[in-house]
């Protein structure tokens, strides 16, 4: 049945609004349902971006910028387009992390996002196919909410972790938002903040776990595969165990990909190895102190480990170079409570005179020395100035990322680190970082979040229809980031500015399309990896008349 102009005015993948033409309004009965000015897609972005300034708050700018997401997609996508770094810190983290906590009583519109409860397992599919409503999906993001960035679990509110990385997505990489569906699996929630409240619109029980839990996602991600021939399954923000369990059950049999391991593993090594540029250092010659071994901490700690194999370290040799900091201290052999993913990097008590007494980082740090420290506990303000002085004493650059999210959660700030280090450190942060003025050099501040790099990834994995995401492949990322930087400067960032995020996201689609060609995972018949992302790259642009 054809569409009528309120279909059309209703539908996002199709709404012109008032760039509709004179004709257009007449063929697609809309004359009369628009005011009589006729705007280019030009003229539309800058009155949208007139009335986002007009916004106090940062939550509301974010609302209003959902609103244009919600009526007209192109619209939507030309404007962040035109302001990726201004965007980004509004419409991804930190300002997504409060719409995820409010997120049941901001509600309005569900954006096509699947909700699939546990409760419901036979309606998995019709579920799907009623959010994809008939669109080809190549691309889903899922969470379970259990551990939204750090600020832990929102049950189905985590939806909105979904339709936000899906939606930076097309903004740094020009996936086409038609071919994308956000998902959340409600499986419950141990907030009890949501139990107790009559608004949350999730499922009202606790959550999930164990055996059935891993049944329903398992029928979920055999649902998908079966819909969605050729789909690039991103998980994000699962609890910690879960999100490496799933991530062991697939990856070796589809296209899949754990962000808060895998994504962050890249975006930090990249961000190592930029550090590393700067100091004129060597990988294999630093000590990593990890604090938070969690998902993200030990994700980062594989792909650094991995680094340095490739760099020539036999694994027992490499493994010496790093240290775990979780909840009960540095993690040792017999530390209770060690997770699959910790214990591979577990140390010897015996190395230490007082191993008894290492249960807090500035013990660690005193005992250590580390050159590289990372964080992604969620412990904010960890990274004190006596840890972070005692650090510098031994080591002449050292290397320090805090990378909790959101901005509440950092273990530091920028500025403290550049000031307290004398200018030495080299930092990275998860959220967005202004630079730092320090005598007489201004310090830019790189971000490492897996924004910076995930979206490059999918698009190159997708352009050449992998077969899945190899570590080789994955690797090929991190190091494609290298070189964008010029790294004598002084003052340089570790990492690409985000103001460049489109430009550095075509960079790595291209090395992961080709580092797939050549490993044989390719599953078209592109042969060359620049072509196939120039053939799948959507833009924000009207499309040609189509019925
Ligand atoms: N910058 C990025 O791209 C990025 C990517 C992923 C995660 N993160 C951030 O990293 C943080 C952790 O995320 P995750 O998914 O790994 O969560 P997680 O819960 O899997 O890991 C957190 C770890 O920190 C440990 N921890 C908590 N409090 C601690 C303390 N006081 N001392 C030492 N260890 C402590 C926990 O036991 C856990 O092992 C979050 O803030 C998240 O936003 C940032
Ligand atoms: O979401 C982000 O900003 C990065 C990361 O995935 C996180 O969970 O913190
Ligand atoms: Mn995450």
């Amino acid at each position: 049945m054809a569409k009528t102009g309120q279909d059309r005015l209703n539908d996002p993948f199709l709404n012109k609004g008032t760039a509709f033409t004179e004709e257009q309004r007449k063929k697609y009965q809309l004359a009369g349902m628009l005011p009589p000015k006729v705007q280019s897609l030009e003229e539309q972005a800058r009155e949208v971006y007139l009335q986002y300034q007009e916004k106090s708050t940062n939550l509301e700018k974010r609302i209003f910028l959902m609103t244009v997401f919600n009526t007209n997609r192109v619209l939507f996508f030309k404007v962040f387009s035109e302001h990726v770094t201004e965007f980004m810190p509004i419409v991804y983290d930190p300002t997504i992390a409060e719409t995820i906590e409010n997120y049941s009583h901001l509600f309005v519109n569900p954006q096509y996002a699947a909700f699939l409860s546990i409760n419901e397992p036979d309606q998995i599919e019709d579920s799907l196919k009623n959010a994809a409503d008939g669109r080809d999906i190549k691309l889903i993001v899922v969470t379970d909410g259990e551990e939204i960035l750090g600020i832990g679990d929102w049950g189905t509110q985590g939806v909105d972790i979904s339709v936000g990385k899906l939606m930076v997505y097309t903004a740094a990489a020009g996936v086409d938002p038609a071919c994308v569906l956000p998902v959340v699996l409600d499986v419950g929630t141990n907030n009890d903040k949501l139990l107790n409240d009559s608004l949350y619109l999730g499922n009202h029980q606790r959550r999930v776990n164990g055996e059935p839990y891993y049944q329903f996602v398992d029928r979920f991600v055999q649902t998908v595969e079966k819909l969605f021939p050729g789909l690039y399954l991103h998980f994000e923000d699962f609890g910690r165990d879960n999100a490496d369990n799933i991530l062991k059950q697939y990856r070796d049999h589809i296209l899949t990909f754990n962000d808060d391991i895998q994504g962050t593993g890249v975006i930090v090594l990249a961000g190592i190895l930029g550090a590393l540029k700067i100091s004129g250092q060597k990988l294999t010659d630093q000590k990593y102190v990890c604090f938070g071994a969690g998902t993200a901490g030990t994700g980062i700690v594989e792909q650094v480990y991995a680094e340095m194999l490739q760099a020539g370290l036999q694994p027992e040799e490499a493994r010496k170079h790093f240290y775990l900091v979780d909840k009960q201290g540095l993690l040792f052999e017999d530390t209770p409570e060690l997770t699959p993913a910790q214990k591979p990097f577990v140390r010897k008590r015996s190395e230490f005179s007082n191993a008894d007494q290492l249960k807090d980082l500035k013990s660690v740090v005193q005992a250590v020395h580390p050159d590289i420290l990372v964080g992604t506990s969620t412990h904010s303000g960890a990274f004190t100035q006596d840890i972070v002085t005692e650090m510098a004493t031994h080591t002449e650059r050292p290397i320090i990322f805090p990378l909790s999210n959101p901005t509440q959660l950092a273990e530091a700030k920028a500025e403290d680190l550049i000031h307290w280090t004398k200018g030495k450190a080299l930092v990275a942060t998860g959220i967005p970082a202004d630079p730092v003025d320090y005598e007489g050099i201004k310090y830019e501040i790189g971000q490492a979040n897996n924004a910076l790099v995930y979206p490059g990834l999918g698009l190159g994995a997708l352009a050449v229809n992998a077969k899945i995401l190899s570590d080789e492949t994955i690797s090929v990322a991190a190091h494609s980031l290298g070189g964008i930087v010029d790294s004598s400067k002084p003052g340089a960032a570790v990492l690409p500015p985000v103001e460049k995020l489109n430009v550095f996201s075509q960079t790595v689609a291209k090395a992961v399309a080709n580092k797939a060609i050549a490993d044989h995972l390719n599953q078209n018949d592109f042969q060359d990896g620049e072509k196939a992302v120039a053939a799948l790259r959507w833009a924000p642009e009207y499309a040609d008349e189509q019925e």
